[in-house]
């Protein structure tokens, strides 16, 4: 059987297929902020996104994602850590069973309900899947969720939800900016980092915005009615589909920000 978040098949687990879990330079992390070094030669992010690039939203047995278009260079982040264009691919999600866990990355070790991933790959590359195994291949913002008031920002994504309940189904979602996603302040911390799920590659750069965003109580309970299982399978709850924090192994985190 294959991976996933449960006692057997859990991230404790991943190392016997995906030997690379116990590598250098694994993700998640525990973000320290004391810790974090300022870089004045940072550059701000520059984030260009085409609503018209949305193409599909996805329950991959994992996750739910949304899919873009990326076969032109028009939903783009430059500028921050990184060097050269990079397009976005998806965004999905990682959130927990109650309020008091669910994100991947923590900070002073304080977990967040839910944590949202926009994955862009290198256009250095042919392709996704070949950047996916270069060590510059993929950037990676992450956005911490915190429980507030409702954020009619993700409405529209919790909404195609009843419609991608269990694994494998996919509908169209089309024309959604996900810019509205992010906060106010683009200020971020930066490391090198991996696939936070199998396999694990570890060829992200990682860009962690020090703002979250809101989600509700209710909204949160709309990501925990995804299913694991496929339609005709004894249904299991999509809830905490998140890897804990790995060791740092001597890496620096940089932050934007003083
Ligand atoms: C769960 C899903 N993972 C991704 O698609 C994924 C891809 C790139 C990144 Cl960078 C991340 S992450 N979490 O580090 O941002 C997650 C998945 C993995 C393998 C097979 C099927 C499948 O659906
Ligand atoms: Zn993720």
């Amino acid at each position: 059987h294959g991976w996933g978040y449960g006692p057997t098949n859990g991230p404790d687990k991943w190392g016997d297929d995906f030997p690379v879990a116990n590598g250098p330079r694994q993700s998640p992390i525990n973000i320290v902020p004391k810790e974090a070094q300022y870089d004045s030669s940072l550059k701000a992010l520059k984030l260009r996104y085409d609503p018209s690039n949305a193409k599909g939203i996805l329950n991959n047995g994992h996750s739910f994602q949304v899919d873009f278009d990326d076969d032109t260079d028009s939903s783009t982040l430059t500028g921050g850590p990184i060097s050269g264009t990079y397009r976005l691919r998806q965004f999905h999600f990682h959130w927990g069973a109650s309020d008091d866990r669910g994100s991947e990355h923590t900070v002073n070790g304080i977990k967040f309900p839910c944590e949202l991933h926009l994955v862009h790959w290198n256009t250095k590359y042919p392709s996704f899947g070949e950047a996916a195994s270069q060590p510059d291949g993929l950037a990676v913002v992450g956005v911490f969720l915190k429980i507030g008031a409702a954020n009619p920002r993700i409405q529209k994504v919790l909404d195609a939800l009843d419609a991608i309940k269990t694994k494998g189904k996919q509908t169209t979602f089309a024309n959604f900016d996900a810019k509205t996603l992010l906060p106010p302040s683009l200020d971020y911390w930066t490391y090198d980092g991996s696939l936070t799920t199998p396999p694990l590659l570890e060829s992200v750069t990682w860009i962690l915005l020090k703002e979250p965003i809101s989600v509700s109580p209710a909204q949160m309970a709309m990501f925990r009615s995804l299913l694991f299982t496929g339609e005709g399978e004894a249904p299991c709850c999509m809830v905490d589909n998140y890897r804990p924090p790995q060791p740092l192994k001597g890496r620096q985190v940089r932050a934007s920000f003083k």
